[in-house]
């Protein structure tokens, strides 16, 4: 079995893994924010048909080559074209259609002239300035022709996709769906949330935590409960949960104590534990087993641990699950404005808030950052990576961050 291997290599196995992506057919307004299972073909033209940008007069370009200011063309006006209406008159020389804007170009007209450049009655306009042929039309197919792929698979799809879906005549959608993510906690000390602790014992905060991050990448988490440290009852409920969900997270039970028996687990449930720790602060002990075209990530029981480990090994998971291709967060430079007064002796990851003021990115560590501590992830938004063996870092310095969640730094 693979064991402490770099944060590099974890990544590299867990891309590299065959998974099974699901699509679904779902209504478009249901769609914001889901990936296109499907090229989008349009079977149509867009507009339709020639049509009018301009409130005007429909007219023979040829009629008002002769046009000036001193001596304006009179034409003849023969029909009225609202927007949704067509004309079924055929312009001649020496007439005109008075026409509204979105409205389909009449028959014999090759320009639009708008009203502001006219002078007109009920049976007449006059005509100041020539115009050349095709002006102030928009052409059939425009926007969209018939054959064009408007929107491609994999296309993370934005209220404008929606539209331009309502506007080929789709109503549903074929779509990446959300994983269903079964998250089960681990750990005798543990008890429900709505119950009081007796001595020894905490409320299970992991899978809530977890819950939310899922929920914030958009997948469906399913919480569980709580499962005691015994081996046949943890294998049993990775087995039923294998039945159903597209990924599964447990957190506690994988370090090397006595009662740490997910590893275990999951090798007698017939899963391919790919690794076992990982040289990275918090988290070390994250086992990641493949059962069929599924993984399982066994995550640390500290609290940071298990909330800063899904962000960085369990995140591309969920977002390829979602037909996503793009999964590294994003780094920017800061300016540290905390310490961190110790040299790093491992990698490390500090749960940091990062904030953006008069064009530049300012960084802020909380003063407790150890791996059991859950309280100051609050309010956290990007994580500071320290390499082994680097820092101390002091006020000041430039630094870089990886953000979490970009609408909370602006
Ligand atoms: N002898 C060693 N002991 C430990 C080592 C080691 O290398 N040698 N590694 C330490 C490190 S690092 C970590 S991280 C933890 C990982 O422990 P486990 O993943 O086995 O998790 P547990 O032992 O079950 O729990 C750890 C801690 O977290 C609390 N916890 C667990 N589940 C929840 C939950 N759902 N909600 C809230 N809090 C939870 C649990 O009560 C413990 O305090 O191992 C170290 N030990
Ligand atoms: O690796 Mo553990 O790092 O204390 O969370
Ligand atoms: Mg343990």
């Amino acid at each position: 079995m693979l064991t402490n291997i770099s944060i590099e290599k974890a990544n590299e196995i867990l891309l590299s893994q065959d998974i099974k992506i699901n699509t679904i057919n779902i209504p478009i307004l249901e769609s914001l924010g889901y990936v296109l299972g499907e090229n989008i073909i349009s079977d149509m033209n867009m507009p339709p048909f020639d049509r009018s940008p301009l409130d005007g007069y429909a007219l023979k370009s040829e009629d008002i080559k002769e046009a000036t200011e001193e001596s304006p063309v009179d034409l003849e006006v023969i029909d009225y074209i609202p927007a949704g209406y067509v004309s079924s008159k055929k312009i001649e020389n020496g007439q005109a259609i008075r026409i509204m804007t979105g409205a389909k170009i009449p028959e014999g007209a090759d320009i639009i002239i708008k009203y502001e450049d006219t002078e007109f009655t009920e049976k007449n306009v006059k005509i100041f300035n020539y115009l050349k042929p095709n002006s102030n039309i928009v052409k059939m197919g425009e926007d969209i022709k018939i054959g064009d792929v408007v929107l491609k698979k994999g296309h993370i799809i934005g209220a404008a996709d929606i539209g331009i879906l309502a506007t080929l005549g789709r109503s549903m959608v074929k779509v990446y769906s959300k994983p269903k993510v079964a998250i089960l906690a681990t750990g005798d000390e543990l008890i429900g949330i709505d119950e009081i602790p007796k001595e020894g014992k905490i409320r299970n905060s992991n899978s809530y935590t977890i819950a939310a991050q899922v929920m914030k990448l958009g997948g469906e988490p399913i919480v569980l409960g709580i499962c005691d440290d015994k081996l046949e009852d943890i294998k049993c409920e990775l087995k039923s949960s294998l039945e159903w969900a597209d990924i599964i997270i447990t957190t506690g039970g994988v370090s090397v104590g006595d009662a740490d028996l997910v590893k275990e687990a999951l090798q007698e449930i017939g899963g391919e534990v790919l690794f076992w720790k990982v040289r990275v602060k918090p988290g070390t002990p994250i086992a990641v087993a493949k059962y069929d075209n599924k993984l399982i990530f066994g995550l640390s029981g500290n609290p940071a641990a298990a909330s800063i480990t899904f962000e960085k090994f369990v995140r591309p998971t969920i977002l390829r699950l979602m037909g996503k291709t793009k999964y590294d967060l994003i780094k920017i430079e800061s300016t540290l404005e905390s310490e961190f007064t110790k040299v790093s002796n491992q990698n490390r990851y500090v749960r940091a808030i990062t904030y953006y003021k008069d064009g530049q990115f300012f960084t802020k560590l909380p003063s407790k950052h150890s791996s059991g501590i859950l309280s100051s992830l609050s309010g956290t938004n990007s994580l500071f990576y320290i390499k082994a063996g680097t820092g101390p870092y002091k006020n000041g310095d430039k630094i870089e961050v990886e953000i979490l969640d970009c609408s909370e730094v602006l």
